[in-house]
């Protein structure tokens, strides 16, 4: 999960994109970068760090044109302290390409090594999103001897793409005076969506991989772009659109309701909110066929991603729903941040209790998702600390049993709380006096009834299948030996030292 945008416009567009990176900050809170083209120059300013912090006011200036992309990164692959892998990326044969994603490539390892061997294209670090920016850049090669492009041409570059590359993918890129190109894996399992703003000398574009985006900056919500498709935006200002995939079938990530994308935005037709609100319904009926709700005084949600399921969870329940816990807002997400050192530390730093919510009462505290437990541990310690009679425990998504492939870092069975566990090992592990998941075919089908045209939901991390069917053995093996041994936050910034001019663009 990283958040991307891109825009073309009448105006300069610095400002815009730096809003629109405001609006999707949640989705990546590693590293931000932005990339403006002004005729067919580029100019770019990436580094770690969230929005607010990596933009001061001398990179804004220097970043003119009409248009450009930005990202914020949630590492998911390479390396997590790495500047040089913060995005964009920036190529410069064939026009000059930048290009930002969201997602995981699945055979990144062996596309980086036939990159070289056959198509003698070298990349510079351990990022997926580089190998998938050369592929496209070699597939652009190979159409576009005649100048000057055409949209067929790219679209028969991004057909190509989809035939070499596997895994998850929404991506937005810019062909260096020809116009902005975005598409979408086959599955649809990363979000993307696209708006506009009508002006006095015609439509201006935006991209971005959530709806608040878009609403947030003023733009009209168009519509989602197809799984498999892509969409190219002449410099013109002129939309051109085509399916590029075989066999395209919308499986959007479940976890993105669950937890990922804010509840404001829309994806693929379903509400945030409305999907959250559903999963706060079935999970009532867990509690129900669990427990008697006479145990249970109040529900207290775990700020803040599980708040729209926890107040429909008491209401079902017919029980007070309690703000118990009081959220640090200068405190990022503890889920996405690097490092399980990191996040334990910044449980206790992000949240704390309300005695009076706890003390002598049946606590039933309900979070969006358990995933390595870290959250569930504190909270439930916490809340014991405060005073609670019994604490119980509720989860609106089922346990996460299964490693993620497709863009959310858990590269490793073994770091999940409920992998090879029963309830009974789980609960224990987090303490509390009872546990309460989701069931996964419920949370499946209430979210896919706010949209019947959706095929299904990639939600392997809950159910064990990959919904690309072609995640090898050795391809895991890979993804995980890659992102276990990851080197520290110093040791990354040597080896940067060691590297001169390593800051600079992916040539
Ligand atoms: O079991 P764990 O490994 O702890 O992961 C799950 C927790 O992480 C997320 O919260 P996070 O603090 O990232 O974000 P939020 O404030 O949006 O809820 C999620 O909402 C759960 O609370
Ligand atoms: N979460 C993401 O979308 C990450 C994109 C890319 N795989 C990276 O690690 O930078
Ligand atoms: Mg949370």
């Amino acid at each position: 999960m990283c958040g991307i945008v891109g825009v073309i416009s009448k105006q300069p567009v610095n400002q815009l994109i730096y809003d629109a990176l405001l609006l999707l900050q949640h989705r990546g809170q590693d590293a931000a970068g932005i990339v403006t083209m002004q005729g067919t120059k580029c100019f770019m300013h990436k580094a770690r760090g969230m929005v607010r912090d990596v933009f001061r006011t001398r990179n804004m200036r220097a970043l003119p044109g009409h248009v450009g992309l930005g990202q914020v990164r949630y590492p998911t692959a390479g390396n997590a302290y790495s500047e040089e892998e913060a995005q964009p990326f920036y190529v410069n044969a064939p026009f000059g390409i930048v290009l930002v994603h969201n997602g995981n490539l699945t055979n990144a390892h062996a596309l980086k090594k036939e990159l070289f061997d056959i198509d003698r294209r070298h990349t510079n670090t351990e990022s997926d999103t580089e190998v998938l920016l050369n592929v496209l850049a070699h597939e652009l090669e190979k159409v576009g001897r005649e100048l000057p492009l055409t949209p067929d041409q790219v679209f028969k570059a991004v057909a190509g793409v989809h035939r070499r590359i596997k895994g998850s993918y929404a991506v937005v890129a810019l062909i260096a005076g020809y116009g902005l190109l975005a598409f979408r894996d086959p599955f649809g399992i990363r979000p993307l969506c696209f708006g506009t703003v009508e002006t006095s000398s015609g439509a201006d574009y935006m991209v971005a991989s959530e709806s608040v985006a878009l609403e947030g900056t003023c733009h009209n919500f168009v519509r989602d772009v197809a799984p498999g498709e892509a969409i190219f935006i002449d410099v013109n200002g002129q939309l051109h659109s085509q399916q590029c995939a075989d066999n395209p079938q919308l499986n959007p990530c479940v976890f993105e309701f669950v937890y990922l994308a804010r509840p404001d935005s829309f994806i693929d037709g379903i509400s945030v909110y409305q999907a959250r609100l559903h999963m706060g319904e079935t999970l009532a009926q867990r509690v129900i066929s669990t427990m008697p709700p006479s145990e249970i005084d109040v529900v207290i949600p775990i700020p803040e991603s599980s708040r729209p399921a926890a107040m429909q969870l008491a209401q079902k329940l017919g029980k007070p729903y309690r703000e118990g816990f009081v959220k640090n807002r200068y405190v990022g997400r503890t889920f996405i941040m690097p490092g399980q050192s990191v996040r334990k530390k910044s449980v206790r730093q992000k949240l704390n209790a309300i005695s009076a919510e706890f003390k002598g009462r049946n606590v039933l505290l309900a979070d969006d998702s358990i995933v390595r437990g870290t959250t569930s541990k504190e909270i439930v310690q916490m809340a014991r600390e405060a005073g609670a009679n019994k604490v119980y425990m509720a989860s609106a998504a089922p346990p996460v049993r299964y490693p993620n492939v497709y863009g959310i870092d858990m590269p490793t069975q073994e770091e999940l709380v409920a992998h090879n566990r029963t309830l009974d090992q789980i609960r224990d592990i987090i303490g509390a006096d009872a546990l309460i998941y989701q069931d996964v075919d419920a949370m499946k089908r209430v979210i896919a009834q706010i949209n019947p045209a959706l095929a299904g939901f990639e939600a392997s991390c809950f159910d064990g299948h990959y919904i690309t069917g072609d995640v090898s053995l050795e391809d895991f093996a890979a993804m995980r030996e890659q992102r276990t041994n990851q080197p520290t936050e110093e040791s990354a910034d040597a080896s940067r030292l060691a590297l001169p001019n390593a800051g600079g663009h992916n040539a």
